[in-house]
Order: C-alpha cells, then structure tokens, then sequence
C-alpha cells in the first residue's frame, strides 16, 4: 500500500512538472520514494532523465574545480540562495547540499591559505610579497563579494522571472484542467514555448553578463532546464493520448445523450399509445353489439395501432443495442483508464473522467433498465392486445356467423347468388335446392362458408358451399354401432370427439358446456380446452373446444386440412388429459385411425408413468390408405420424445424419413384390428401402403373383424324415411318405394320391374370411378335404370360427374344426385334391386350390407370387406347358404360388364329364385353383435394380461 501512495505522488508531479516547488518534491519522491527494486520500467526511465543527488554533488565538484580557475558558478551559488520559507524537507536536502558546497569554498579559501603558507615555509618568504598577497587576496574577496552580489541580483531576478512563469504556468494548469474537464482541448506548446522563451533568456542574460553560454549549457538550472523540457515532450505526448480519449469520452456522452433524447421522445409515444389503448380496450368490449362493417372498421383500426406498436418495439429494441455498444464503449474506456496508459496524468484529471465515466455509466445503466422495463411493457401490452383481438375476432366470428343477426338484404343476396350458381349450371339443382334450404332456414353454416371466403374468386366461394352439402363417411357409423353393441352387451362406453364446429347439432341431445376448463399441452404451452356433453343415439359423449388460436376444429369441415396433423395430435393429448383428469380407472382406450392414434404413444411415455396405466390401448385403422404421416420434429408437438420416436422400430415411416403416427399405432398399441379379416390379410402384402413388415412383425396382435352395421337405423320395417316400410317376408313395400323413387326423380318406365341398379359412395378413386362409370352405361344399354348417389371431395372429380349427370338429364332412366343426402340415401337403398360397389379396394364397406338388409343384391369387386360379406351367386366351391349376391374381380369394365350381365340375366330370367335372394339377403345379420364380440373377447384379454401383470 505504501507503494501505492508513492506511485500516486508521483503521477502527481509529473503532471505538474512546470511548478517549481512540485519539481522538488518530484525530486524528492525519485530520489527516496522506493528501493530501484520496486521501480516501473516507466519509472525507472523517467528516473534516468532526472537528476539523482550523486550526480549534483559531483556537479557541483566540476563547477567547483571550475572555479578554481577563476570561473564563477553562479548557478550553484544561486542554488544555495534559495529563499528558506520555502524550504520544505525535500528542500532541506536540496539546502543540505548547498550547505556542504560552501563549506567546500570556505575550505578552498583555507586550502589557498594552507598552499599560501606552504609556499612561505617552502621558498624565501618576502614581506612584499606578503603584502602584495594579501592586496591581491582583498582585491580577489572584492571581486569574490562582488560576483556575490550580482550573482545574488541574477538569482532574484531568476526568481522573479520564475515566478512570474509560474504564474503563467499555474493559469496554464487551470485553463489545462478546465479544458480537460469540457473539451479536452490541452494546448501544451504553451508551457513548451515558455520553457523555450525561459532558455533563450538565460542566454542572452548569461551572453550579456560576459558569462560563456557554452559553460552555462553544463550549469544544473539549464540542465534542470532540459530536463524540463525532456519531460514537457513527455508530458505533450500524454496529452496527446489524453485529448485523444476524452475526445472519444465526448463523443461516447454525445451519443449517450442523443440516445436519452430519443428515449424520452419514444416514451411520449408509449404514454400516448397507453392512453390511445386503454381507450382502445375499453372500445373493444363495446364494438361487439355493432354492426359487421362498424365492427371491421375498428378491428383495422386496433391492427393499425398493434403495428405502430410493434414498430416501438422494434425502435426500442435497437435503442438496446445501441445502449449495449455504449456500455461496451463505456467499459473499454474504463479499462484503458485502469490499465494506466494515463497513469502520469493528475489524479484530478484521471479522478475527473472516472467520476464522468461512472455517471455516465450510471446514467446508461438506469437508461438501459428503464428501456427494458419499456420493452416488457409494451410486449405484454402487444400480448394482451392480440389476446383481447384474437376474443374479438373470435367474437365476431360468432357474431358475423350468427345468422339471427343478419339483415334480410343479406339473405336476399345469399339466395340469388345460389339460383345465379345453378342458373348458370355452375351448381346441380341438388345441391342449389339443399344450399336454398339452408338459406331459407337462416342456417349459421351459410353465414360462416360467405364470411370464411368473403372477397375469395367465385369458384372458392362455390366449392365452400359445396362442402356444406357433403358428410362424412362411414367411420362415424362404425363408433356409433360399436358403441352401442357393447353398451348392449353391458359395458359403460363413453365417446370423446373434438367439437367441430360443423357438427349437426340437432343429433346431439342435452348438448351443454360443463363449468370446467381442461388444460393440456400442445407446442410448449398449456391451453384451455372446454369440455361439452350430450348424448348421441343413447351413447354420452365427450366434445372437446380447444382454445387455440389456429382455431383447431372450427373450420366447416370434419377433415381434410392442410394442418390435420397439427390439429389432431393436439386432440390426442387433451383427450388423454381429460381421461386422466377425470380420474376413472379405465380398461379399454379404443382408437379409431391415425388422427387419434398419437394416444398410444401418448398413454405409454407420458401418462402411464403419472400412474394412469390401468388402460390397454386398441387401435383400429379403417383404411391403411390414410397413415398420418409428417416431418418428424412435428410429433414434439403434443409432447412425443421425437428422438425416442423416430426410429425404425417406432415411429419412423418405413419408407421416407418422415413420422407415421398409424405406424405409432400399431407398435404402441396391445391390440391392432382392422376392419374386416380379407383386408387384415391384404395388407400384410401390398395393401400395407408401405406398414406391411411392421404389420407382419406385429402380427399377433393384429386382427381383421368385419365391421356390423347399425341395424336399427337401417331396419326398412322401421325406416321413417321410407315411404312404405316393408320387410323380408313383405315385400310390396318395396316395389312401393321404388315407384316413389322413380317419381320423384323423374325416372319413368312403362316396365314397373324394371331393374334400378344404385349406387350411394364418395366419389374417389377408391371406389373405382372408372368402374361406375361403366356401370352407368352399362346398365343404360342393358335397358335397365341407374341412380348415383355421390359427391366427391376433389373437385374436377365433382365436374366431371356433373358432365355425366348432364348428359343423362333428359334421359329417363338414369340419374345422378351428386351430394350427400342420408334421407335420399335411405330411399334408394329400398327401391333398388341391386346395388353395385366396383371398389379398387374397399377395408370393409358398409353399403353392400346396407343394401342387403334393405333387399338390394349386391353387384361388388372381390376385394378386402366385400370378400367377406358379399359371396357369389354362381360360386359353387361355397356353400349355397351363403352365397348372397354378385362378384366380379379384375378392375377392368369387361368383368364388371359380365358380372352385371349375369345380374340383369337371374333378374328378368328367373324372377323366383331372386326373390329368394333378396329375401336371403335381407335375412343376413349384419348387426355389430357378432363383430362387438369379437371385440369384446379382444379386449377381455387383454384386460385379463395386463391384470395377470399387475399381481406378478
Ligand atoms: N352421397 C351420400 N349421401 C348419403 N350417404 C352417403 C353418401 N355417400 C356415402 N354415404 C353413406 O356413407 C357410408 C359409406 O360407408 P362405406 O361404405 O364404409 O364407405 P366409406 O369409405 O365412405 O366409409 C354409408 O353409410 C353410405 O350410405
């Protein structure tokens, strides 16, 4: 620490290098401060260019030798003149050494003396000599006093002169300090032209006086002098590093300032934007009862100010930056003044610009902070204003999908649009009648499809009113069905769907939103979810509303997404979390193809490890068509281990690098079935679609149970959308329907036998397009009539159905109905006398059985299902018991054409035994009794396993 003090002194008198009495102490300091051990290399080479007393005292030898030949040393006679109140200790050494060079003359005196006397003693010693000696002697003191007193004249006038320099150099250090403290602007050629002006004076003074300048150049002041001057050129050099960084310091609080400048007016905006959202919030809660165009304006309004926001937060988050740069620049010049490159300047100085680097660091502390609060508060404002519009948007969403609430215009507008569709033949009269229907029933579907595609091209529009005539197709028979066949066979079955917004609302009894949010996971968040309950044909079932903004089942239709992925792997999750909630020891979770077979996974890695393991998984994959396939990290989405997961003899798609959750399925779940035992076996070759290995290796859990049918809806002795109900043993009824039929689609025959061959599908490629179309013709050139009943997801397959209706408009024996309609759906199915399904592939099919049980023979392809239900006619190597229709199996039309033939042929031919066919056909059980048993022994099973492991 003693070091320490030592050092700072001497900073200290380097800086204030032209003040006299500094300088001495300096010399004090240099000379006794600290053993040469403890010097710094800067030290010790200012060391060397100061002048250690060794050096003096032999200096003041030479002068003194000097003078022995007659020469005055003024300057070390000057030096011991200095004035005593001055004197501080370093003096007292300074003084010590003067003292010892007079008594060094007084001895010079007495040493001329001694030789004096020597002289006498030595040679004859003659009193005129003695006499001219001492004249001499008192001329020489006479010239001695009087160098004595012009050299005590120089010194004063020396000193006067320095004085005055001092003077001059005291105004210099404050104007220095004062410039260091504002601008930084030293001028240090100031004390460098003094020290030059001082030189050259001492010269011509000394030249004056008769003095020899060459001499004066060896006295110790001009030496002093030099050395001064050596330490000026330092000391400008400092300066110079000096001036060059509080320029830098300047520049760095100029910016700092400017950056405060530009926050406060950023503020301004925040206190104004704040304001102008307070009132934005409180008006959003009042926009709501508005009309449409009103609300639409305020609602652009509030997304013009959230961009204005979010423009602030972007402006903030550079001025954080540039705040960050400044902090940078602000340490750096922290550290260039500690690492001591200005370690000669004056602790005033150096204790100056750390005091302004600590409040301007401090200054940009507080500047930083406040700009962060700021970004945290106008993030959270963002936040809650995407919220409170997301509601609003939502809200209006309801609002301008509430069909209550819009003016007649509008569905004057509406209806003239759907007869300009069909006027224009753009639309069939089918789908115009049923799209008119809805229209005059003020349906809220017909509010969402116009606003869901508002300013979109008029064959968008079309194509979403389109959807609005199509359903699903038979997964939502199989749920039900099976459902119902276990309730019957005394098991507790509950159903959990998510809500779609297009569901038919009026098949839902006791529908009711429970008071209850169910939080579940999806994409790192937790979002709420609420749960509905009503019961559909007896059965309670569960609907989950996510809370999300993509808006995840709120889309005018089932599926068919370009996020299905997304939208169902979060269902899979909440559906879990609302089994797991609900705390029920379940024994059977039953999955009904890819969309929920992330449960398995799910049930396995996430819930069963929280306890929730009393479930055996069932997944049953209806078409293999349809695997739920997707970039692999897109599993991590409901919370999968995508590294876990994405592999091989998991997840992992067995032919591109991609996820397969049906894959998941089969691999996670402790029974896989499908949906009837031909397509089981189909798809372990290449019906797989790509899974038949993991289906081969997974295949002792893997069964084909032939779907039932719910045979209470399609029970023709009841069907109330029949127009006489009959059965197998009568069969009036039917030939009563097919009248009607044929009436009310204007098909006319003078023949009341003649045969109508049906057909109720999807229209896509699976169904055989190609083959129905033939059989279109077919039937027309073997006199008989047809009727289809179809509409197609894929539009061109839509148009070019449409081309065929139209060609066959005005014929009276076929007609084609291309929507979905149960109610016709069921009239066909009781008029027709066959019914053909000419399937590429078909996992089960429920329309052959339909058509059976409502005595329609079925014409199908041997394929998957149809192999297992429907068994030929003419088929001798099975037994006759079962043989109940009409089968073909190649694709091409030839096979149809024959298989239709041999129809056509036992139809006219022999009209007995096909009444006896139909009377078998309509027999056949075709209820989900048999097959929920099948399912049943499944899962009493595997129920009994997992208990079996449970008590080992
Ligand atoms: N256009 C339609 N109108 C009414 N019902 C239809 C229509 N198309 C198909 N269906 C019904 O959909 C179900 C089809 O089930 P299925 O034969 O298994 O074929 P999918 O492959 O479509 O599930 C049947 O109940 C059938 O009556």
């Amino acid at each position: 620490m003693a070091a320490c003090g030592a050092a700072a002194a001497e900073y200290s008198a380097l800086l204030s290098l032209p003040c006299g009495p500094i300088t001495r102490r300096r010399f004090a300091v240099s000379c006794r401060a600290r053993p040469p051990g403890n010097l710094s290399a800067q030290q010790k080479k200012k060391r060397g260019k100061n002048i250690a007393p060794k050096q003096l005292s032999s200096n003041a030898k030479l002068l003194l030798t000097t003078e022995e030949n007659g020469q005055l040393p003024s300057t070390s006679l000057r030096t011991s003149m200095q004035p005593p109140q001055k004197s501080t200790s370093s003096e007292d050494d300074t003084n010590g050494a003067i003292s010892q060079r007079d008594e060094k003359i007084a001895a010079i005196g007495n040493e001329q003396q001694e030789r004096s006397k020597d002289k006498h003693f030595e040679s004859d010693f003659q009193l005129e000599d003695f006499g001219e000696m001492i004249q001499n002697m008192e001329k020489n003191i006479l010239l001695l006093n009087q160098a004595r007193l012009q050299a005590i004249e120089d010194v004063d006038k020396i000193l006067t002169e320095k004085e005055a320099l001092q003077k001059k150099v005291d105004i210099l250090e404050t104007k220095l300090s004062k410039a260091l403290a504002t601008k930084g602007n030293i001028n240090t050629d100031i004390p460098g032209d003094h020290l030059e002006k001082f030189t050259k004076e001492i010269l011509i003074e000394s030249a004056l006086s008769g003095g020899n300048p060459a001499h004066l150049c060896e006295s110790p002041l001009f030496m002093e002098l030099t050395v001064l001057k050596e330490e000026n050129m330092l000391l400008k050099a400092d300066t110079q590093f000096l001036k060059a960084k509080i320029v830098e310091f300047a520049e760095t609080e100029e910016f700092l300032f400017k950056l405060e400048k530009e926050r406060s007016l950023l503020d301004a905006t925040v206190r104004e934007l704040e304001a102008r959202f307070l009132v934005a919030q409180t008006d959003i809660w009042k926009v709501v009862p508005l009309q449409y165009d009103v609300w639409m304006e305020k609602v652009q309004n509030l997304q013009h100010m959230l961009g204005c926001l979010k423009n602030h937060v972007e402006k903030y988050a550079a001025l954080l930056d540039r705040h960050d740069d400044l902090h940078d620049k602000i340490d750096e010049l922290e550290a260039s003044l500690k690492e001591g490159k200005t370690s000669e300047f004056s602790p005033y100085v150096v204790e100056l610009l750390q005091q302004k680097l600590k409040a301007a660091k401090s200054r940009h502390q507080a500047g930083h902070q406040e700009t962060n609060t700021h970004i945290q508060v106008y993030q959270q404002l963002t936040e809650e204003f995407q919220d409170n519009l997301g509601r609003l948007i939502e809200e209006s969403g309801r609002l301008e999908h509430s069909a209550n609430s819009m003016p007649s215009e509008f569905w004057s507008h509406i209806l003239l649009m759907i007869d300009g569709w069909f006027l224009e033949r753009k639309i069939p009269n089918t789908d115009a009648r049923m799209l008119r229907e809805m229209a005059w029933k003020r349906d809220d579907r017909i509010c969402e499809a116009y606003f869901a595609c508002k300013g979109a091209k008029e064959s968008d529009v079309m194509e979403t009113f389109l959807k609005l005539t199509k359903q699903v197709g038979g997964l939502a028979d199989v749920v039900t069905g099976l459902g119902k066949a276990l309730q019957t066979k005394g098991h507790l079955v509950e159903i959990v769907l998510p809500k779609y917004d297009c569901m038919q609302l009026d098949q839902i009894t006791n529908l009711k939103v429970l008071d209850v949010v169910i939080q579940s996971y999806f994409d790192g968040n937790l979002f709420s979810n609420n749960v509905w309950t009503g019961t559909v044909e007896g059965l309670p079932v569960y609907f989950i509303e996510p809370q999300h903004p993509s808006k995840f089942f709120w889309r005018a239709q089932y599926y068919g997404e370009h996020d299905d992925f997304k939208c169902y792997s979060y269902f899979s999750r909440a559906a879990l979390e609302l089994l797991y909630q609900s705390g029920k020891k379940i024994d059977i979770i039953h999955c009904h193809d890819w969309q929920t077979a992330f449960v398995a996974p799910l049930y396995w890695d996430i819930y069963a490890t929280r306890g929730f393991s009393s479930a055996r998984i069932c997944f049953t994959c209806h078409n293999f068509e349809y695997q739920g396939t997707a970039p692999a990290p897109d599993l991590s989405y409901c919370g999968l281990d995508v590294e876990q997961l994405d592999r091989p003899d998991r997840m992992q798609d067995n032919a591109h690098g991609r996820i397969n959750v049906a894959k998941g399925g089969i691999v996670y779940s402790n029974i896989v079935t499908t949906v009837s035992p031909t397509y089981a076996l189909e798809v372990r070759s290449e019906g797989g679609r790509g899974l038949q290995d993991t289906l081969k290796m997974h295949s002792r859990k893997f069964v084909g149970i032939l779907n039932g049918i719910d045979t209470g809806t399609w029970n023709p002795s009841t069907d109330r959308f029949l127009a006489v109900q009959y059965s197998a043993t009568d069969l009036q009824g039917k030939a009563a329907n097919k009248a009607f039929l044929r009436k009310q689609l204007g098909l006319y025959s003078e023949d009341a036998s003649q045969p109508l061959v049906a057909c109720i599908t999807r229209l896509v490629p699976q169904k055989g397009l190609h083959l129905i179309r033939h059989a279109i013709y077919k039937t027309a050139e073997l006199e008989g009539q047809f009727v289809l009943l179809g509409s197609s997801p894929v539009p061109h397959i839509q148009r070019e159905f449409e081309g065929v209706a139209d060609q066959f408009q005005k014929n009276n024996n076929i007609r084609l109905i291309l929507k979905y309609d149960e109610a016709l759906s069921h009239c066909i199915y009781a008029a027709s006398d066959m019914f053909i399904i000419p399937s590429m592939f078909e996992p089960c099919g429920l329309t052959q059985m339909i058509a059976m049980r409502y005595g329609s023979v079925p014409i199908v392809r041997q394929t998957g299902g149809l192999c297992d239900s429907v068994f030929d006619f003419d088929d001798e190597t099975i037994p006759v018991e079962l043989r109940n229709g009409f089968t073909f199996a190649r694709t091409d039309e030839q096979d149809l054409s024959s298989c239709l033939e041999r129809a056509f042929s036992y139809y006219s031919r022999k009209p007995m035994v096909w009444k006896q066919l139909v009377q078998k056909d309509m027999q056949i059980d075709f209820s989900w009794d048999s097959p929920a048993s099948q399912y049943e022994n499944l899962y009493q099973s595997a129920v009994a396993q997992a208990r079996g492991a449970a008590q080992t």
